[in-house]
């Protein structure tokens, strides 16, 4: 592939995207970019054409004067020739591209090439339970269409057993496998030279008349017959309604399955395909955003310095503790704070909950798990955040749910498989530490407890003075939150955020919010 040299400084720093087109006379494809420019294959002349395709991008001539400038060297103009031969040494490439582009689009090759790789987009991108169907379909209606219609003509039962009795009837056709009764008259034995296919190239007398079967009633048909003298016998289906019949169950079948392939397909592939990958975030949560829990915030803190690389534990020979278990009552603050903790480390953040591993069939939670940690190792330093534990992290054995389990094992063993010098940090949060298996507890996994209670009336005030931050007041903040830090003993973070919410949607008419809307919605909602 030929390299030739970088186009100039301020065209490069615009022409960011590469460029891919075809050699205008051998047709081979060419690329340009900001550094570069060749062509497959080494064609002659590519640089040129490669060059000639990035000028003539409009955005970046209209933009760069330098670029006009540089063009006129290129295409070998100089100050002392007339204007007329400039401008038409200007325009001969932009012409050929013209050219060029013209041919590309009346040649009938190019449009058959694009038009089969249109198509073969459009396939790949449909799901081949959808074709199948289509083709099923598909050949069911050309098999109805080309099938030649049945000359016989449906009477009722009780027509053939009057015509056997009356001794109309001359001569009797059990088709296999089917209901019908073939049956001709004494008044159509005249075209009974006439013969017509009812199987596999068995020749029997054309049929003008069929009915259908009654059930148990043969023994009675047979003895009609056997009195009447009458000829009877039995005569295979004809080929064509046999494969239509083969592709009407066939359908029935598939379509009636589709709804719990489609569920079992979601149920494979979900969280193993790469565009369904976890994306981590960046948090924007600090710990001035999580109050009242001063004491879980110190441990925290720790944990924070060692990822910020702020403090050497290395050198102590001590290592980054590998799981933090957040344990308290709901709504204390726990995600909050798992998230404050990747917000000030400034490291990517994998969000779970441990309800999202609980699959239906068995080994596809533990491949979820292998998944995230495999992802979070990619994106180290980083933390995996997993919420209510308890949903897989139970004691193993109590049940006989054998995924949980399996989910279970597999998370112990990702907290095991850890290199010490692996900087991802499993924080997981609970409402029941007690119900967790024990294994998940011990040195090495989740050793570190930290416990996040309810505030005091201290870290209410703190709470509320987070929450109304951004709330337009018609009073001081803090007499806001004296006044229903005193009056809410025993809540919650969530709580108090719900509150303020609340109360703001109240006063949202009047503009600003006040006390005395705060201590209205408590009063609704606890009194
Ligand atoms: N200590 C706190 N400081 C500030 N806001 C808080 C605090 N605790 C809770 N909140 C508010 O409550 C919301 C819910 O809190 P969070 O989800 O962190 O609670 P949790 O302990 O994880 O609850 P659960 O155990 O039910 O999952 C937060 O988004 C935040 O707005």
């Amino acid at each position: 592939m030929a390299s030739l040299p970088p186009l100039s400084a301020a065209a490069a720093s615009l022409l960011r995207h590469h460029v891919c087109f075809r050699h205008p006379t051998s047709s081979r494809s060419c690329f340009a970019n900001s550094e570069s420019y060749g062509c497959c294959g080494g064609v002659p002349d590519a640089g040129r054409y490669a060059r000639l395709r990035l000028r003539w991008r409009g955005p970046v001539r209209a933009k760069v004067g330098e670029v006009e400038k540089d063009q006129g060297a290129d295409l070998g103009l100089r100050a002392d020739q007339p204007k007329s031969l400039r401008r038409r040494l200007r325009l001969r490439p932009r012409l050929r591209v013209l050219r060029w582009r013209l041919l590309r689009l009346l040649s009938p090759r190019e449009l058959a090439g694009d038009a089969a790789a249109a198509l073969r987009r459009a396939i790949r991108r449909v799901p081949p339970p959808a074709v199948a169907s289509v083709v099923l379909g598909a050949l069911l209606l050309a098999a109805r269409l080309t099938l030649p219609k049945n000359p016989a003509q449906e009477v009722a039962y009780a027509d053939l057993l009057a015509g056997l009795r009356a001794g109309a009837v001359t001569a009797v056709a059990f088709e296999e496998d089917s209901r019908r009764i073939y049956f001709s008259k004494a008044e159509d034995v005249g075209s009974g030279e006439d013969e017509h296919e009812t199987g596999r190239g068995a020749a029997v007398p054309k049929w003008p008349y069929y009915a259908r079967r009654v059930p148990h009633d043969e023994g009675f048909l047979l003895g009609l017959m056997r009195e009447g003298g009458v000829d009877y016998r039995s005569a295979p289906r004809p080929a064509g309604r046999l494969l239509v019949d083969m592709l009407t169950t066939l359908l029935t079948l598939w379509l009636s399955l589709l709804p719990m392939m489609w569920f079992l397909q979601r149920q494979m592939s979900s969280g193993g395909s790469a565009d369904k990958r976890r994306r981590p975030r960046k948090q924007q949560v600090g710990f001035d955003d999580v109050q009242g829990v001063d004491e879980a915030k110190e441990e925290l803190v720790e944990i924070v310095s060692c990822l910020r690389g702020s403090l050497n534990y290395k050198k102590l020979g001590a290592r980054l503790p590998r799981g933090v278990l957040l344990a308290g009552p709901p709504g204390t603050g726990k995600t909050l704070l798992a998230k404050a903790v990747a917000g000030e480390a400034g490291i990517p953040f994998f969000s779970v909950s441990a309800s999202e591993f609980v699959e239906m069939f068995v080994g596809r939670g533990a491949a979820r798990v292998r998944e995230l940690f495999k992802e979070a190792k990619e994106a180290a330093p980083s933390i995996i955040f997993i919420d209510e534990l308890d949903a897989v992290g139970g004691s193993r054995g109590r049940s006989f749910n054998d995924e949980r389990d399996q989910t279970l094992n597999q998370l112990l063993t990702e907290m095991d498989g850890f290199d010490s010098d692996v900087k991802v940090i499993v924080m997981a949060a609970t409402n029941r530490p007690k119900a967790l298996d024990s294994a998940l507890c011990r040195p090495g996994r989740f050793s570190r407890k930290v416990f996040v209670g309810v505030p005091d009336l201290e870290g209410r005030r703190k709470i509320l003075a987070v929450h109304l931050r951004k709330v337009p007041l018609e009073e001081e903040s803090e007499i806001i939150c004296d006044l229903v830090a005193n009056v809410t003993p025993g809540l919650v973070g969530a709580d108090l955020a719900n509150i303020v919410n609340e109360a703001a949607l109240l006063a949202a008419r009047r503009g600003k919010l006040k006390s005395s809307y705060i201590i209205r919605y408590i009063r609704l909602r606890w009194n």
